[in-house]
């Protein structure tokens, strides 16, 4: 299957000549939702940039949608939608709608497909109560959905999503998890979510890729990651809780095997406590 992103061996360079390294592979395909785990400073976000065409000076090899995305910004910037750390920076508008509405008119879209558009995301993620409202006044999740309606908007073939789930109260980080999902399964949408939420990358992940600083480290599914004591304590991680529950009941001579999730880790204690399946 084509690639969508493509880096390998990349270096990113700021304009005061820090040097970002991702030595190895990072690639994403047609419809797969990756994860991106690694600690402060590993070079998440510096990606992104390279990934959006913010990043001039760039070694190694970077194509998005077989282009690189500096020298045609302009050729991929509408088929990417970006969700970033601080939404505050992406909110400027005086009413959702109009927030929503931005990139559209950017675009010198007519006004009445730009309403029909804000109207159709707006019903997809279940916000259209919250149109008129001024965004400066909604609360962190609201804001983050507004966020990401903007994001959608123009139903791209990709969403980077950069810790979207920061500052969110446990219900809103699933119900911004459910939106995606939900959104992205039915359209097709290729996602990139980096997170500092391990116990999260089971639900809005198929593929996880691990950073430290300069390399690329590890590609595997999440369970094959969090068992890895060795690999996260390279990357400067912890086991999500989960994973350290099994680890403890493993050393203690139980003999299970790590769970893929919650649901099937009680499963799995289950068998072993009572010798019955589920
Ligand atoms: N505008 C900039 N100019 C120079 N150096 C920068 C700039 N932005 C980021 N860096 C440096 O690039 C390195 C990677 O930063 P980046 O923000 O990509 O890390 P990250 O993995 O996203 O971290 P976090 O988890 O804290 O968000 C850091 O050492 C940072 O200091």
């Amino acid at each position: 299957m084509e690639s969508i992103i493509k880096a390998k061996d990349t270096v990113f360079i700021y304009p005061d000549q820090t040097k970002v390294e991702l030595k190895g592979e990072f690639i994403v395909k047609k419809g797969e939702r990756i994860t991106i785990l690694g600690s402060n400073g590993s070079g998440k976000t510096t990606l992104y940039k390279g990934i959006l065409g913010l990043m001039e000076n760039v070694e190694g090899e970077l194509l998005v949608l077989g282009i690189k995305p500096y020298k045609k910004f302009h050729a991929i910037r509408n088929r990417i939608g970006v969700v970033l750390q601080n939404t505050d920076e992406q909110i400027i508008a005086p009413t959702v709608y109009d927030d929503i509405a931005l990139t559209l008119r950017n675009n010198n879209i007519p006004e009445n497909e730009i309403k029909d558009r804000v109207h159709w995301i707006l019903t997809e993620l279940k916000l259209t109560g919250l149109a008129k409202k001024v965004p400066h006044y909604l609360s962190g999740g609201e804001k983050k959905k507004v966020v990401l309606a903007g994001a959608l908007v123009t139903n791209p073939e990709v969403l980077l999503l950069d810790e979207p789930f920061t500052g969110l109260d446990p219900r809103s980080k699933l119900s911004i998890i459910d939106m995606i999902n939900h959104f992205c399964f039915a359209h097709g949408t290729t996602i990139v979510t980096t997170t500092h939420d391990m116990e999260l990358v089971p639900d809005i992940t198929d593929i996880t890729y691990l950073f430290t600083k300069g390399e690329i480290i590890a590609k595997s599914n999440g369970t094959e990651i969090f068992q890895n004591l060795q690999l996260l304590e390279k990357a400067d991680l912890v086991q999500p809780q989960l994973y350290q529950l099994f680890t403890r009941l493993i050393d203690l001579g139980l003999p299970i095997k790590y769970p893929d999730n919650v649901e099937d880790g009680a499963e799995k204690i289950y068998t072993a406590y009572t010798g019955k399946p589920f």
